[in-house]
């Protein structure tokens, strides 16, 4: 009988110890960021309130720079500190390549078929390729600068007149037709504003696009959803890229005619001719030989990626640049000073101006520190890593909050005041090489992205952005003009 008892008191020892073990290993291997109590099946949707990006910076005040939450189903993971950041998009980079796949945005580029979504591989590297050396590349951007600077002069223009003549301006709309403008205009040689029927009809279906492709999708993250649609995105999604395709069908056979009949003439290769961005997708497109073959529906959703990422995002930092020189007036005085001096006062700010021009540049870098237009650079994970100590498993969405890293205390001094000063200072950069930096390489700062999967329009987005703020500085009546309308903002 005592050996019945001795070995029960061994046989549960035994059993305590290993499951103790067993839930000491699990927790370890397990351990996952904190994370807020969820709600049944919406998980932490409620927490995006007001605006997402607002949302997620107070639980991070809360919870710390690194918090574990769920939208619907879906594990994601916040990130709000530089170090961390760094971790995940540098020392764990190669995990968190792919972007998520979101139904509406997934119809709207063909199935990923795009640049921007395609999953990191052979395609999204060759696109890669013609982003940095050929459609946004130096080069091309060079031969471009005719149509920039046209759609700059045409702006202040037309801010000047309606200055004189008094009328009303929408600057949020002016802005965004410029950025339109100049963007179509590169892309497929159109306008996107004037009289051109053609032109109005691209703009009205670009931001419809934008819209739909932004909306948060209740099939995307609550499984019993996947397949209804209760908030009735379907019939809009299909009437949108139906005539999304209809209109770049046409553009394309209009380009691959003018291509014949320069080809014909024997003139399309010459160094005068300068092609558009659609030229340049229908060499490759034509090439038999290219390693990667490219589709109709890759050209399509190409152009619509150039067109969502590069115009509202440019436009809305102009915005914010211009109203923040409004509210502190002895900024744009001392740009207006610098500006002076470089450019003088007979005529406008070029392009080739801005590297002369370090106020400016401080301007545009504290304008995307405070107002980020990309708030979040989002990417999902194809790999498990251990991450400041904690196990992020497969399949979890990253959101680094690139607008609490822009407004943290312990980076920044003062850090909501608006004081482009704080880039000229090497002080206040601790001797830092890249305390000017906002490609990618210092996590502070890091409007574009980092790293592989970054914003490849970044460099052309710097030149719009610093060449419309400072032209608007250097004339007197546009500054009135701003200053009446500044209410908009
Ligand atoms: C102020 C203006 C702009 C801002 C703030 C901005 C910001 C960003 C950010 C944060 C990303 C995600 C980066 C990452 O995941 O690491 C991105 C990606 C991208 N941007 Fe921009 N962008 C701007 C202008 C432009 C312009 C002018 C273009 C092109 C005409 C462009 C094209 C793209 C594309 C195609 C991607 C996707 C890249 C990929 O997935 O590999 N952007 N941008």
């Amino acid at each position: 009988m005592a050996d019945l008892g001795d070995n029960l008191t061994i046989c549960l020892a035994t059993t305590i110890l290993i499951l103790a073990i067993f839930a000491k290993t699990r927790a370890k291997g397990q351990r996952r960021p904190p994370s807020p109590p969820a709600l049944p099946i919406i998980g932490h949707l409620h927490l995006l309130r007001p605006i997402p990006h607002r949302g997620l910076h107070k639980l991070s005040i809360r919870y710390g720079p690194i918090v574990s939450f769920y939208l619907g189903s879906k594990h994601c993971v916040l990130v709000s500190s530089p170090e961390i950041a760094e971790e995940f998009l540098k020392t764990n980079e190669t995990s968190y390549l792919d972007r998520p796949k979101m139904a509406n945005f997934d119809y709207l580029t063909y199935g990923t078929s795009d640049f921007s979504t395609a999953p990191y591989g052979p395609r999204w590297k060759l696109m890669k390729k013609l982003c940095m050396s050929e459609l946004l590349g130096p080069r091309t951007l060079e031969k471009l600068l005719p149509i920039r600077r046209e759609e700059t002069r045409a702006f202040l223009e037309m801010a000047k007149r309606k200055v004189v003549t008094g009328e009303p301006v929408d600057v949020v709309a002016e802005l965004m037709a410029l950025t339109n403008n100049t963007i179509s205009r590169m892309m497929f040689s159109y306008r996107c504003s004037g009289d051109e029927n053609k032109a109005e009809e691209i703009r009205k279906m670009m931001r419809e696009m934008n819209e739909l492709g932004t909306k948060f999708n209740l099939a995307d993250i609550i499984w019993f959803c996947k397949n209804l649609d209760l908030q009735g995105f379907r019939k809009r999604l299909v009437d949108v890229r139906d005539r999304y395709d209809t209109m770049m069908e046409r553009i394309m056979k209009e380009h691959e005619e003018e291509r014949r009949k320069r080809k014909e003439m024997g003139n399309y290769e010459d160094e005068a001719v300068v092609k558009d961005l659609l030229d340049i997708l229908l060499d490759v497109y034509e090439d038999e030989s290219s390693e990667v073959r490219l589709t109709r529906e890759n050209i399509k959703g190409f152009i619509l990626n150039l067109f969502g990422a590069g115009t509202d995002t440019s436009s809305t930092t102009i915005g914010w640049g211009l109203s923040e020189l409004i509210n502190n007036p002895h900024v744009m005085e001392k740009a207006r000073q610098e500006i002076d001096s470089v450019v003088g006062k007979n005529r406008i700010l070029e392009e080739s101006d801005v590297p002369n021009l370090p106020y400016l540049q401080a301007i545009v870098k504290e304008t995307l520190r405070l107002h980020p237009s990309g708030p979040f650079i989002v990417r999902e994970s194809t790999k498990a890593c251990f991450i400041a100590g904690y196990e992020i498993p497969e399949d979890t969405r990253l959101y680094v909050n690139v607008w609490s890293l822009g407004r943290n205390p312990k980076q920044w001094k003062n850090h909501l005041e608006y004081r482009p000063e704080r880039f000229l200072n090497r002080e206040e950069w601790q001797g830092k090489s890249q305390w000017l930096d906002v490609m990618g390489q210092d996590f502070n700062l890091l409007p574009f992205g980092s790293g592989r999967r970054s914003c490849p329009g970044a460099a052309l987005a710097l030149t719009i952005v610093s060449t419309v703020l400072g032209s608007s500085e250097n004339l007197q009546p546009v500054y009135v003009f701003i200053s009446c309308f500044s209410d908009n903002y």
